[in-house]
């Protein structure tokens, strides 16, 4: 067992620049502040699959194919991104940075990236969009938004989303309720501390004025409101945190543009699967009608590729990026999607693939199996 391991119970990055920002981080963060990026759910145990599960599998690479250099760019709902490394949705990043959501933004957008800004970012989205569109007029950023039991204030959300510039809108929908997190409640780690807020939150129907409004959750929610938010904006939709194939048709069914294959980082249901064992169903219902993604676990190129080859058109990064913003601010998120993208590279290459869609589910296989050649 690695010294992260034994912390943490999650076989995470220990060596490599990944390893190099996170320990970095650790040490620059409030115990509380780490262990609420860090954390997952209940025993955490889908927090460590999301990881174990691509040490689980192995590439069976394609020889002698004449592909040439990898191009890694990939074509997306309102985007074309340079990488398949999208940024995923994450809370709060001016806990990790003083200059929070607008650092990343400005990294994500260097790199050609996708930032998904999170609903409950300490950043205003407005502010998060200029910052990406001073690096690259046309920087993407996508929106994710927690459907809110009052359609006025979802309404007005969508409305700030769109204004400021945002080209798709990611709903997540694994939260009808918030997940158990031991460490937060070990920690009283409930709240942000004074002087930061969620600032998509203030001047919304329902809250005094300037005052932020609370995210709420919901287990009333329903098809019938995302259907609601489809008919009110015309930005494409993806559903983020889906498991299920009969979940995935429902989208489709719904005119959703995209799925996010998510059990939210292990952060709210605990016996979730790992996402990238989930993946495959989900492929093979969607059967290439809209683009999949994933995200959960992905630590390195090889993982990148592994989700890439069972059907996936993009994969999202969560804590990675997170060490990166505390550790070096926007230098230290540059140096995340670098290395990814970079290893993502070289692992296209090592496989003879020539882009990230010339891959095939059979060259994934589980380790320790007798007849690795999978169909
Ligand atoms: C600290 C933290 C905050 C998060 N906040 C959000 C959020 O606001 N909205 C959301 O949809 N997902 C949120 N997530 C989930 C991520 O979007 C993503 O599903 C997950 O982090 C991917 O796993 P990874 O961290 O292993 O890359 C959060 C995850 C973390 C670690
Ligand atoms: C209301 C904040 C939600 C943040 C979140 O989604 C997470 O911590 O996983």
């Amino acid at each position: 067992m690695t010294d992260a391991e034994a912390t943490s119970g999650v076989p995470e990055a220990t060596s490599g620049v990944l390893g190099e920002l996170r320990g970095k981080a650790r040490a620059r963060l409030e115990p509380a502040h780490w262990d609420f990026f860090e954390g997952g759910a209940g025993r955490e145990t889908a927090l460590a699959e999301n990881v174990r599960a691509f040490g689980r599998l192995a590439l069976l690479p394609r020889v002698l194919r004449g592909a040439g250099e990898p191009d890694t760019a990939v074509e997306l709902p309102g985007a074309r991104a340079s990488t398949p490394v999208l940024i995923a949705p994450t809370a709060f990043h001016r806990l990790a940075h003083h200059e929070g959501e607008r650092a990343t933004a400005r990294a994500a957008a260097a790199a050609g990236t996708v930032l998904i800004t999170s609903m409950a970012s300490t950043t205003a989205v407005a502010d998060v969009v200029a910052a990406a569109r001073e690096v690259r007029a046309d920087a993407a950023v996508w929106f994710q938004l927690y459907l809110q039991p009052r359609a006025d204030v979802t309404e007005a959300l969508v409305r700030r989303a769109e204004e400021a510039g945002c080209t798709a809108l990611v709903v997540t929908a694994d939260s009808p309720v918030f997940g158990r997190r031991a460490r937060d409640d070990r920690n009283g780690f409930h709240d942000l501390p004074p002087g930061m807020a969620a600032e998509n939150m203030r001047g919304l129907p329902g809250a005094p004025p300037d005052a932020p409004l609370d995210i709420a959750m919901s287990p009333a929610l329903s098809w019938d409101h995302l259907r609601g938010l489809r008919e009110r904006t015309e930005l494409p939709i993806l559903v983020k945190g889906v498991l299920h194939p009969d979940d995935a048709r429902h989208a489709i069914g719904e005119g959703a543009a995209g799925l996010i294959v998510s059990n939210h980082g292990g952060r709210q249901l605990d016996a979730a699967p790992a996402t990238v064992e989930a993946l495959p169903r989900i492929t093979e219902a969607v059967a290439g009608r809209i683009p999949v993604l994933l995200d959960g676990g992905i630590r390195s190129g090889a993982d990148v590729v592994t989700a890439l080859a069972l059907g996936a058109a993009a994969v999202g990064v969560g804590r990675p990026v997170l060490w990166g913003l505390a550790a070096e601010g926007e230098a230290g998120v540059a140096r995340v999607l670098a290395e990814l993208t970079g290893q993502t590279a070289h692992v296209l290459a090592l496989c003879g693939a020539r882009d990230c869609a010339d891959l095939n589910r059979d060259q994934v296989v589980l380790r320790g199996a007798r007849g690795v050649a999978g169909g």
